[in-house]
């Protein structure tokens, strides 16, 4: 995993930058406590973005990221909750008033304005003369690599060009606070490479609160001070993106940096694991690195697990039999998923899928390597 993009604002450089924000005045950044319902879904969550932090807002698919991101800007009610930016309450203000840019999945750029009126179109609401406002959009655009592009319309650019503009629409207003949803999700990857790149760098400049929804864990390890993640409308876990990366605490977290995660009973250097309701099966015993006591999370990696044809007769660790359920290709290694008393994801050499004829519904015999098996206290 990468090391964190930036130091944590308490005690970094984006602590230094407060006094700086657009519009003058002492920046704190975002402090939000937001209930929102929507149908039977509800989200329920409280947190805080320093000024000139970026925080990444993590979790699957409905667990309502995005509602919390147009909760912030005003294009979905609270129910109940308060929203401060700055010391200021930021729900009572129209959503046209809020100090607020938002940069969407799919850019939403307005398709008969050209790419100079779509960035100066904040700052004419705002009441920025209109030549004003084209020079200032003008610079913007100038910022993100566009300049000599201001006449054309939206349908004449590629993804990577309309995300850099969407990127100076949402700057253009000086916002205090910047939602990102998405914002490289709709690239190919070679463009997500280069866009990722700029969007690290006017993130470091950005003297506001940033929130960044995301799928990516590279985006988060790469672009965010802090995780956030949800999961069911509620926080889960929060921290460091590598704090969070080295010690998931739920499967989706797991999955997302790609370990393999449970839950156990140390005693000393001996895990047991909760036994799986799913088989009935009794829990495994792993021995683990470093000795602990009572309920603990134990994590290791898919190359800490060995796959064997043959039952082995002198396997390092615990030995369990498994069914293969998927394969799959990543880069210059294959994952295995496994099923049996344990789930487990395994990444083998492209020549044992032939060795060990990996296929869905093979068995083979499984171990894990003690020296990979790590513990933390739930
Ligand atoms: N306009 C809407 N009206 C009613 N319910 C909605 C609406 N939009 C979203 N929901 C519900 O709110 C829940 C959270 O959705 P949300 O889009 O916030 O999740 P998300 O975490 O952003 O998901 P994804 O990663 O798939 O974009 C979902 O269960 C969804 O069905």
């Amino acid at each position: 995993m990468a090391a964190d993009r930036k130091t944590a604002p308490e005690d970094g450089a984006a602590a230094g930058r407060r006094a700086s924000v657009p519009g003058g005045g002492e920046s704190t950044g975002l402090t939000a406590r937001l209930e929102v319902r929507r149908d039977g879904f509800r989200v329920d969550v409280e947190f805080a973005v320093g000024a000139g932090e970026v925080v990444g807002l993590l979790g699957p698919n409905g667990a309502g990221k995005t509602t919390v991101l147009r909760a912030l800007a005003g294009l979905v009610g609270l129910e109940a909750g308060r929203i401060e930016l700055d010391g200021e309450r930021l729900e009572r203000r129209p959503v046209e008033k809020r100090p607020v840019g938002v940069v969407f999945q799919d850019y939403l750029l307005f398709p008969h304005l050209s790419v100079v009126e779509n960035v100066a179109f904040g700052p004419r609401c705002g009441g920025t003369p209109a030549r004003e406002a084209r020079r200032a959009a003008a610079g913007w655009l100038a910022r993100v690599g566009m300049d000599g592009h201001g006449k054309a319309k939206p349908r004449e650019l590629s993804g990577g060009q309309a995300q850099r503009v969407a990127l100076a629409r949402a700057l253009a207003v000086e916002p205090k606070l910047l939602l990102l949803d998405e914002p490289l999700a709709a690239l190919d990857a070679r463009t997500r490479l280069e866009i990722r790149s700029g969007l690290r760098r006017h993130l470091a400049d950005f003297a506001g609160a940033a929130l960044l929804v995301t799928h990516d864990p590279l985006d988060a390890m790469v672009l965010c001070d802090r995780l956030i993640v949800i999961e069911s409308g509620r926080i889960v876990q929060e921290g460091a993106p590598s704090e969070v990366a080295r010690h998931p605490r739920t499967d989706y977290v797991a999955r997302l940096v790609g370990l393999n995660l449970y839950r156990g009973t140390a005693c000393g250097h001996h895990v047991t694991l909760a036994a799986t309701a799913r088989t009935g099966e009794p829990g495994l015993e792993l021995k683990a690195t470093a000795a602990a006591e009572g309920e603990v999370f134990v994590v290791f990696p898919p190359t800490a697990v060995t796959l064997h044809r043959e039952r082995p007769a002198d396997a390092a660790g615990v030995l369990w039999r498994a069914v293969v359920e998927g394969v799959e290709q990543q880069g210059d290694r294959v994952r295995v998923q496994l099923d049996g008393p344990l789930r487990v994801l395994a990444d083998v050499a492209p020549v044992e899928v032939a060795q060990l004829a990996l296929e869905p519904g093979a068995e083979v015999w499984s171990s894990v390597e003690g020296a990979e098996v790590r513990v933390y206290p739930v």
